[in-house]
């Protein structure tokens, strides 16, 4: 079951928010209302002292980029997360962090438009993004834990295919570019069957690299280093780094180092019900049968 907005109850207040920040591009925040917690709420700021850091130069409410206002999630009937807010403004970088179902690829999905929160707002420029669906997904793209590589066609087949359906020009041609800057050009003619889990994964990233920054600015990208040797994570690494400079932003999901200069973090565990004691008392709150 996926996130959903639901009329019930609620929402369940928040832990402590632990974020490291170093500009530019990124402002996260917290506002704590505590509702049946009392006992953390000597961690909470009251709304009215909402604890911020905004990148120098810019304010919260002009809301550039991508934002996410007290934002809920709920998969199975289990709060996964709640009340989260962060703001990424282009040339930025968000990293999740957190254990195993804290959450990281549900908000990826959120951001990506693919779910819906249970509750607050996620908005492009300040218009929430359910607004224009078609447009949200225009201007992302999502690598997630699904491999999307056709085993019949080659990878240079399955690039050029993936460029004619996001409407680009020339698709071929970019295709084998994207495929150059992950040093797959080597395995251009080579049916999709045949590639390693590391190799699809390359191919799957080379997707990144087929439109400019200004066509798809947003980048969502969940554990995209699982399966990498070093070098492909450099790599990808310097593809980060080379779309933010272009103006572009990424979120991304990860368990491992990953050099992403001047990153924010996002420790999902911070905002949601990890431990099961906590998950009945939760769904209490949000009036979730037992
Ligand atoms: N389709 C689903 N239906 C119900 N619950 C789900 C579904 N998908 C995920 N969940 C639950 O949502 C919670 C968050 O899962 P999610 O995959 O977002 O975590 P994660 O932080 O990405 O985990 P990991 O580090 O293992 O990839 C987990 O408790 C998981 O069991």
């Amino acid at each position: 079951m996926e996130c959903r907005p639901a009329p019930v109850g609620p929402a369940p207040d928040r832990h402590h928010f632990t974020a490291t920040a170093k500009p530019p591009a990124v402002a996260v925040s917290l506002s704590g209302i505590s509702i049946f917690r009392p006992a953390l709420s000597g961690i909470l700021a009251p709304a009215s002292q909402e604890r911020s850091f905004v990148t120098q130069g810019q304010t919260q409410s002009a809301d550039p980029g991508l934002a996410a206002r007290h934002l809920t999630c709920l998969r199975g009937e289990r709060v996964v997360f709640a009340d989260l807010d962060f703001t990424l403004s282009p040339g930025g970088a968000l990293i999740l962090v957190g254990p195993n179902g804290s959450g990281k690829s549900s908000l990826l999905r959120l951001l990506a438009g693919l779910s819906r929160p249970f509750s607050g707002a996620l908005t492009w420029n300040g218009t929430d993004i359910a607004q224009d669906p078609d447009a949200h997904r225009a201007r992302l793209r999502y690598a997630g834990h699904q491999d999307a590589v056709k085993p019949t066609l080659t990878a240079l087949e399955n690039l050029s295919v993936w460029a004619g359906l996001d409407g680009l020009d020339d698709p071929e041609d970019r295709a084998g570019r994207a495929l150059a800057a992950l040093a797959m050009d080597h395995v251009a003619d080579m049916p999709g069957r045949y590639l390693s889990a590391g190799q699809k994964k390359r191919v799957n990233l080379a997707r990144l690299a087929l439109a400019p920054a200004r066509t798809a600015p947003l980048w969502l990208l969940d554990e995209p280093a699982t399966a990498l040797d070093r070098d492909s994570i450099d790599r990808l690494a310097a593809l980060i780094a080379a779309h933010r400079r272009a103006g572009g932003m990424v979120v991304l999901s990860t368990h491992s180092d990953m050099d992403v200069a001047d990153a924010s973090m996002l420790n999902l565990a911070d905002f949601g019900a990890t431990t099961d004691d906590e998950d009945e008392s939760q769904n209490e709150a949000v009036g979730v049968p037992a």
